[in-house]
């Protein structure tokens, strides 16, 4: 038996056939999102469990039941009305919803996640429905153990915190930010297999410094001013210590932290608690297979590119980071690495005699070097940079839509015939640049992916397929992964494996530098398989059965234990009472 929830438990009968055993019967059971499954009750357990004359007569199967929700969803009359649509499904019905999120994943997936989740986010506190997840602000944390113990779900392994100061390319979001922890555990599920009842969505509602926020009188996040330094580290502290003690088996991911915090949270916690920043390190695994994949399509190797990343953000660092290993990899030396890998920001190319922050001057340029690059004595620019450094891949985590124009895109063609060109910033109208552009302004030679899902590009009479290059390629399998290893650390060796894992399973053909969408779940539990071998290596893994198995004993382990959206047989269980012990 696992404890799963106050209100069920799991179990497996003589034939491993597994049952629900619920201890909440008659209407408040149809209220349960995680229990209720509608019209799909059978007649026994309408009898069992005091639902006789609630539901209609006819019993509906899932299919059916797919079948009747669908019809209404493709009748929303836009994207947000959709997401709208399936968060309200979400929260009334989680089989339905994951069995349908399944059936239809390349028509939801940009529903439900990125673009149309930073349209829901912005709009939060006008769309609010139903309560999901976790809401701490510096008024609550003090009772953050009641918080954690008011969570009906008892075994929480992952969770997706977010303190909303630099969600996807639009800022400061507030308390809309937990749309984003929510989007990303339905990702855990449906791609990860994490089962619903293992995840929780966080906000740590730190306050906003949007003044349109605090002045909006439906906002429903606290209304002051973000917190910073002691009061704020405060917060998270607290935060961490609930968690570890509630939830000892949990890993926690953090999302859209502002540059200036992203690091410090991760470099704090990450060996209190095992834990990962997704913009940092899920993103730099991301961009890295992208990047071994296009050169997989040209037969070039890593070493044989130069790179320039724009944005020195969390994203930037995180993809300079991990494009670095690579090299190392293939065997240049740290110095080598670094002349590879240029880093551009507001001010232009990063070098080691400007201001910098921490995190940003691992990748700064030798002065030396770079000092006669800019045509006015000054900071080169980011055209300047491409020319002289001679960039063959250019990869933008800048938020600044446009920032790729025709004159940058054509000055790589002189140092390549095939410029890799990863626009990545999200959502949608964020992007450097377009594929279609891209396309056009290389006579079809581009490598091109984006963070956002674009359409396929028909140039020259020949289709180009969108790849698109999106940290929901790694996150699901890497946290997956740890959580089936119960690792007490996610360590950057587990980072970079899931990048050469996505790599190795990308199918290139029609120019792809991604899988489609429609292979999330594949490529995610191959992500998890070998992040737990690679926890195991580390000495990492918690979880001891897997030290004698061999890769093909953690790909069946991971996929006997990924979650599927099916109805179980209920039962009651022996004791009925909301207040189990
Ligand atoms: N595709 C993906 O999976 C993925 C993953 C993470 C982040 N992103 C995207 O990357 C973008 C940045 O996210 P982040 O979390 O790194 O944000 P961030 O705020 O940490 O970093 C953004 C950086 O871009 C810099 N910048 C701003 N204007 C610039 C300009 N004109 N030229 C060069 N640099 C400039 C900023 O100074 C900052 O350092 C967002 O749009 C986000 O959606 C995409
Ligand atoms: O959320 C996404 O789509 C990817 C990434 O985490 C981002 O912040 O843009
Ligand atoms: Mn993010």
């Amino acid at each position: 038996m696992t404890a799963v929830s106050r209100y069920y438990d799991v179990h497996r009968d003589a034939h491993g056939q597994r049952h629900l055993h619920v201890n909440l019967t008659g209407f408040a059971l149809l209220r349960l999102p995680l229990l209720n499954k509608s019209t799909a009750f059978t007649h026994e357990e309408r009898r069992a469990l005091g639902l006789i004359g609630l539901l209609p007569p006819h019993v509906s199967t899932l299919d059916e039941q797919i079948e009747r929700t669908w019809r209404r969803y493709v009748l929303q009359g836009n994207d947000l009305e959709k997401h709208i649509f399936l968060r309200n499904l979400q929260d009334r019905n989680e089989v339905l919803f994951y069995a349908l999120v399944t059936r239809h994943l390349d028509d939801v997936l940009p529903i439900l996640y990125t673009p149309t989740v930073g349209e829901a986010v912005r709009v939060f506190s006008h769309i609010y429905r139903y309560p999901r997840g976790l809401a701490i602000s510096a008024d609550t944390i003090g009772e953050i153990d009641q918080a954690l113990d008011n969570v009906p779900l008892d075994d929480v392994r992952m969770i997706v915190a977010t303190d909303s100061s630099a969600i996807l390319g639009i800022g400061d979001q507030g308390f809309g930010g937990m749309a984003i922890s929510i989007g990303k555990l339905s990702l855990y599920t449906a791609a990860g297999g994490v089962g619903p009842d293992k995840t929780l969505p966080v906000e740590l509602d730190v306050g906003t410094n949007r003044q349109d926020l605090i002045d909006d009188p439906l906002y429903l996040g606290v209304r002051h001013e973000r917190l910073t330094g002691a009061a704020y580290d405060d917060v998270l502290d607290r935060f961490v210590e609930g968690v570890a003690h509630r939830y000892p088996k949990a890993i926690i991911q953090w999302e859209d932290f502002a540059s200036a915090t992203a690091f410090r949270v991760l470099d704090r916690y990450r060996r209190v608690i095992p834990s990962f920043n997704d913009d940092i390190q899920g993103t730099g695994a991301m961009a890295l297979a992208g990047v071994l994949s296009a050169c997989r399509l040209t037969g070039e190797r890593l070493k044989d590119q130069t790179f320039v990343v724009v944005g020195a953000g969390a994203g930037g660092t995180g993809v300079a980071w991990a494009i670095t290993q690579g090299l190392l990899r293939e065997g240049l030396s740290r110095d080598e690495a670094r002349e590879r890998v240029l880093v551009v920001d507001r001010q232009g190319l990063l070098t080691q005699d400007q201001q910098l922050d921490a995190h940003q001057v691992p990748y700064a340029q030798r002065p030396d070097r770079t000092r006669t690059w800019s045509a006015a004595g000054g900071v080169p620019t980011l055209l300047e940079t491409v020319q002289q450094a001679g960039a063959t891949v250019l990869l933008g985590l800048s938020g600044v839509p446009g920032l790729f124009t025709q004159p940058i895109i054509e000055a790589m063609l002189a140092h390549t015939a095939r410029p890799v060109v990863f626009p990545l910033s999200n959502p949608t109208g964020n992007a450097e640049a377009v594929p279609a552009d891209v396309l056009r302004w290389t006579a079809g030679q581009a490598i091109v992916a984006t963070g956002s899902p674009f359409a396929d590009v028909e140039y020259a009479g020949q289709v180009h397929p969108a790849s698109q290059g999106n940290n929901a390629f790694i996150f699901p399998g890497l946290g997956f992964g740890a959580v089936l290893a119960r690792a007490r650390e996610i360590t950057d060796s587990m980072v970079l494996d899931a990048a050469y894992t996505l790599s190795d399973c990308t199918d290139l053909s029609g120019g792809r530098v991604y899988p489609p969408v429609s292979a999330l779940r594949e490529v995610s539990l191959r992500v998890a398989a070998r992040v737990m071998s690679r926890a195991v290596t580390d000495g990492v893994a918690a979880e001891y059965r897997l030290r004698t198995m061999s890769e093909a004993d953690l790909q069946a382990y991971v996929r006997d234990r990924a979650w599927t959206p099916e109805y179980l047989p209920f039962q009651k269980a022996a004791r009925v009472s909301m207040d189990l012990p």
